[in-house]
This record gives structure tokens, sequence and C-alpha cells, in this order.
């Protein structure tokens, strides 16, 4: 269980990004988090694996993460993580040295999908490539909570939609998903629950089994929340244009 109680971080300078978090994610979930640009989705993700300072507490079946728990959390960034220089081999080499519970198998299957050459230093990979590498890494360590922010930037529709099937497929029970997108659409049929982020606080959370029973579907639950304006564009252009 990864459990947020009260979660803050304000930037230097001022900047409030979360603004007392609250949140729960037990095994085997697959929560999508969703929220305008600058809700705090990057920076919920960096407070939990400890890459930022935070007031409040982050932990991980009761324990806070520490070196003594963090490979039981990983992260697929478009900042990247991987070793520019380094093949896929050589990550795997690297992965099953560090990592007790690296998944060689889904490691080399991953692999195989995306037609990811093992010989090749990840530099010389194309931008949608080295997403999917860096995705295929997270999902390998033996994570039993795999982060993932905006991870198919770059990526074309096919390799998206397929990838969503292929991973719900190969998901060990106990296997949880943090899953940061703005192509909700794309994924309303893979998360199992969708946490709203709103000016850094969270605006909504619900089940796709709550959301079935209502009637609803994810669209309708986001723009009742966000209480979508329709007029949004042609407010903005009036505005722009000194339209009356
Ligand atoms: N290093 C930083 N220094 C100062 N402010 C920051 C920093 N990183 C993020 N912020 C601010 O914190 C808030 C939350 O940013 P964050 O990147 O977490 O949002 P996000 O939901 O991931 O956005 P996006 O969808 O655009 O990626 C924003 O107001 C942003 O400007």
């Amino acid at each position: 269980m990864l459990e947020l109680k009260d979660v803050k971080k304000t930037y230097l300078g001022g900047s409030t990004a979360l603004d007392g978090i609250n949140l729960t994610i037990g095994p085997g979930e697959i929560v999508g988090l969703f929220g305008e640009n600058g809700a705090g989705k990057t920076t919920l993700m960096k407070c939990v694996l400890g890459l930022l300072r935070y007031q409040g507490t982050i932990a991980l079946d009761g324990a806070p993460v520490t070196t003594r728990n963090i490979a039981r959390l990983s992260f697929a960034t478009c900042e990247h993580s991987y070793f520019p220089a380094l093949t896929a081999k050589a990550h795997r080499a690297f992965y099953q040295e560090h990592f007790p519970n690296f998944r060689a198998k889904r490691f080399e299957a991953l692999m195989d999908f995306f037609q990811l050459p093992m010989g090749k230093a990840i530099r010389g990979f194309s931008t949608g490539q080295k997403n999917q590498f860096e995705v295929i890494l997270a999902l390998s360590q033996g994570a039993d909570y795999i982060l993932m922010d905006e991870p198919f930037a770059g990526n074309d529709i096919f390799n998206r939609e397929d990838f969503y099937k292929v991973l719900l497929g190969i998901l060990e029970p106990e296997e949880s998903i943090l899953l940061s997108t703005h192509l909700l659409e794309e994924v309303q049929h893979f998360i199992g629950r969708a946490v709203l982020l709103h000016q850094g606080k969270v605006a909504g959370d619900v089940t796709t089994l709550e959301l079935e029973e209502q009637g609803r579907g994810l669209m309708d639950f986001v723009k009742e929340t966000y209480r979508y304006q329709a007029d949004r564009v042609s407010r903005a252009l009036d505005h722009l244009t000194d339209r009356e």
C-alpha cells in the first residue's frame, strides 16, 4: 500500500505545487493521474520517489521510502533515467546485478514487442524508441509500484494502443501502476481508477466500476469535475481580439 498523507510541496520562489494531497494506492491498482498543465502530477511522483523534499508523509506499507525499499518503486519519465551511452544489453546486465527482482523475460518480451535493438547505444534511438525503452526498464525492474509520467510522448497511436493491451496481459496481480497522461480517452479502458488533480489538490477520485454503475463515462466525470467550460476557447479569442 502506497499512502500519501497531507503532502504539500512548495517550490523555492513560492509556487505551491501540492496542497494537502491524501491518496492511497493499493496492490494491483491501475490508476490514471490526470490534471491540467501545472496541476502537480510530476511533482507528486517525484515526491513519492524521494526526488523532492515535501511536507506530510509518504509511506510504503507503513514505512517511509528510503534506500531500503526504493527498489519497490520504479519510474518512467520523459526526462529519462537510462544511461545514454549503454546498449540495451548492458542495461539488462546492470539491472540484473542491481535489482534482485529484475524481470529478464519481460524485458526481452517488451524489447521484442517494440522491435528495439539490443546492441545499440540508447542515445542512437529515436525519441519514441527512447521513451519505449524507459518504460521497458520501469516495467522490468521488479518494482511493485510502477510510476509512469507521460510515458508515450513521441509514440505513434498504434504502438500506444497495442502496448496497453500487452501491459494488461503481462502485469502480475500485485503490481500497481500510477500513470500520468493527458491522453485520457486512450487509457480509459486500461485504468481501474482515475485520480484528478487540480491546482495541487485531489479534485476527483473514482473507480471505473463506480462510473459504470452510475452509467457515466470517464470524460463526463472529468468535464463535470473541472466544470468544463465549453465556451472557453471563444471567450479566450474574444479576450485576445478585444471583441465585446
Ligand atoms: N523546479 C520547479 N521550480 C519551481 N516551480 C516548479 C518546478 N517544477 C514545477 N513547478 C511548478 O509546480 C507546479 C506543478 O508542476 P508539475 O510539473 O508538477 O505539473 P504537471 O501536472 O506535471 O504539469 P504538466 O501536465 O504540464 O506536465 C506548476 O505550477 C509548476 O510551474
